[in-house]
């Protein structure tokens, strides 16, 4: 499979544009710093210049924003006061960032001693009290903004060096680091081409929410008259001086508070948008990866696609090091077709089964055989050559659905996060479609369940959204792994019901992964036994369970209760 080359500054623009909140949050954050920075030349008044005779006067022609108790005009005093509330920030935000990348980058790279001091480092900080430790710097430096600043991003950079190690941590060990190393990539330009983009994202997002933060310290000190030099204003002084007038003037409250509140909200839709432009890139450009093994989801020359197989698995070997775990495993499915892949624990059932969607663990390898979705063979294909499959042609249950579901996002977020990147639909119709999967599973309510969180849920609910999450992009092919094992038995049975009336209804072909006999008589057309890595019988449930071969699937079915009083 080829991919267009799409130069950085095209998908940078091109996916800005399309976020239009986050151009607009950008412009205004813009605007506020212009306007703060040429408050010299825009402020109407001095910054300190009383007319008793105006005080607390509302909005007018003379004071745009009105005049406070000593009759002063807030709006100089809002862009005076953003010099030092800024500076603070960025003073703050500076310190983060450099002291979060370099030592995050560090550890995550050099590992060992130096790894183990700088976490215990990272978490001395995150376990430091901020605030007081704030207010002794200000007591120490005489009121000083700066040292107090310096101070706010070093203790909040803990959370941002464990972020960066750990997404150095998880690059490193991505198979294209090592294929990358393999081919002779010097340690400095691994670090430019590969480490360094990945942390992009996850910095961006940790430094928008740390402005955020710094800009409600900032102001809360001033609020509290601490690191001010009255009558010098800052913006947390502007509210707490509004905060004094309330009662005469409430206006006053709602400019200052509103103007932190607003470039609060702007800086974390700015975050939020150039996350979602560094995710496009690396999803545009493969991450940035340097072509070392070319694995390609295509059809290779004399492997013909078998006609109506959405799956085929033919030899299947995988080995972890030296061990082989899988071995000589075949099997096709067809669409609308059930298939059980029964066995013990350890009989190689998932990870036969992660192997098919390219997400064997990095210690795990395919060591013979192929594996073929459609007519594309994906045998050891990365995460490029499963563009456009996973989600889009495969979906995946698996047994903890609260697992799967992140407990920070709605229901609803996260169905139509999948919308948005498995299929074309325009954004004002992913709400309809996300309530539409959810009646689809049987969810009473679809709007509310939208609405919650997955602690929300009962178990058997969550199961349903992750179905729905899977049916998102419309695949052709369900792999369920032990999808009801961690429900209670009446649960289970309607996500069996529902599993065949989607198999009915879509031609959908299910891979349902199981070690219960008893689930398996219920739904599957066709079952596999695995025992120690290889298939040991395999045929109709029908002839399977009336006439077992093997003498390992004679004592599974002793030892299902239910089968056993049902023959
Ligand atoms: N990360 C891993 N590192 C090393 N060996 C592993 C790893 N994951 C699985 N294995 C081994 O691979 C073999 C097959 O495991 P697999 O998880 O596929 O079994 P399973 O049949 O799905 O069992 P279960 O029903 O308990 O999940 C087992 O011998 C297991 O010890």
């Amino acid at each position: 499979m080829t991919v267009a080359p799409i130069s950085d500054g095209r998908v940078r623009t091109g996916r800005i544009r399309t976020n239009g909140l986050a151009v607009g949050a950008l412009a205004f954050v813009a605007l506020v710093v212009l306007a703060v920075a040429l408050a010299p030349v825009l402020s109407p008044y001095g910054v300190n210049k009383q007319d008793l005779v105006r005080a607390l006067e509302g909005p007018s022609a003379s004071h745009v924003l009105g005049t406070d108790s000593l009759g002063r005009d807030v709006l100089s005093r809002l862009l005076w006061g953003g010099q030092p509330t800024l500076l603070g920030v960025l003073v703050a935000l500076i310190v983060f960032v450099v002291v979060g990348v370099v030592l995050g980058v560090l550890a995550g790279t050099l590992g060992g001693w130096f790894d183990a001091l700088v976490s215990g480092i990272a978490d001395i900080l995150m376990s430091l009290p901020g605030v007081v430790l704030i207010f002794a710097v200000l007591a120490i430096f005489n009121q000083e903004l700066t040292p107090a600043m310096i101070a706010l991003g070093l203790l909040g950079s803990g959370s941002l060096i464990r972020v960066v190690r750990a997404t150095v941590i998880g690059v490193r060990e991505e198979l294209f680091v090592s294929a990358a190393i393999v081919s002779g990539l010097g340690p400095v330009r691994l670090m430019a081409r590969h480490i360094l983009p990945a942390t992009f994202a996850p910095v961006i997002i940790q430094a928008s929410l740390f402005a955020g933060a710094a800009l409600a310290v900032q102001s809360g000190l001033g609020f509290l008259s601490l690191g001010v030099h009255p009558p010098d204003p800052t913006w947390g002084s502007i509210v707490g001086e509004a905060a004094a007038n309330l009662a005469k003037a409430p206006w006053l409250l709602f400019v200052s508070g509103g103007t932190i509140t607003l470039v609060s909200l702007a800086l974390a839709l700015v975050g939020d948008g150039l996350r979602d432009v560094s995710a496009a890139r690396r999803r545009s450009d493969g991450g940035a990866r340097t072509p070392v093994r070319p694995v390609a989801a295509t059809r290779p020359a004399g492997a013909p696609a078998q006609e109506g197989v959405v799956l085929s698995v033919q030899q299947l070997e995988i080995s972890f090091g030296e061990r082989v775990v899988v071995r000589g495993v075949s099997f096709d499915l067809r669409p609308g077709e059930i298939l059980g892949l029964v066995g013990e624990s350890g009989s190689g059932k998932t990870i036969s089964t992660l192997a098919t969607l390219g997400l064997l663990p990095a210690n795990a390898s395919i060591t013979g055989g192929r594996i073929l979705i459609g007519s594309d063979d994906v045998t050891g294909a990365d995460d490029r050559g499963f563009e456009g499959i996973r989600g889009r042609r495969v979906g995946l249950i698996s047994q903890e659905p609260m697992v799967a579901l992140d407990p920070l996002f709605t229901v609803g977020s996260q169905l139509m996060e999948v919308l948005r990147y498995s299929t074309s639909l325009p954004a004002s119709q992913r709400r309809g479609r996300a309530i539409e999967l959810l009646t689809r599973v049987h969810l009473p309510d679809p709007a509310g369940v939208l609405r919650k969180f997955p602690h929300e849920l009962s178990g058997g609910m969550a199961q349903r959204v992750a179905i729905a999450v899977a049916l998102a992009g419309d695949p052709e092919l369900l792999i369920a792994d032990e999808p009801t094992t961690a429900l209670d038995v009446t649960v289970q049975a309607g996500i069996l019901d529902l599993l065949r009336e989607l198999r009915a209804e879509r031609n959908l072909a299910v891979l349902f992964v199981t070690h219960d006999l008893a689930v398996v008589a219920d739904i599957c057309d066709r079952v596999i036994v695995m025992q120690n890595g290889a298939i040991v019988e395999s045929g109709s449930a029908e002839e399977l369970f009336a006439n077992p071969q093997a003498a390992y699937t004679r004592e599974l079915l002793a030892s299902t209760p239910s089968l056993v009083r049902a023959s």
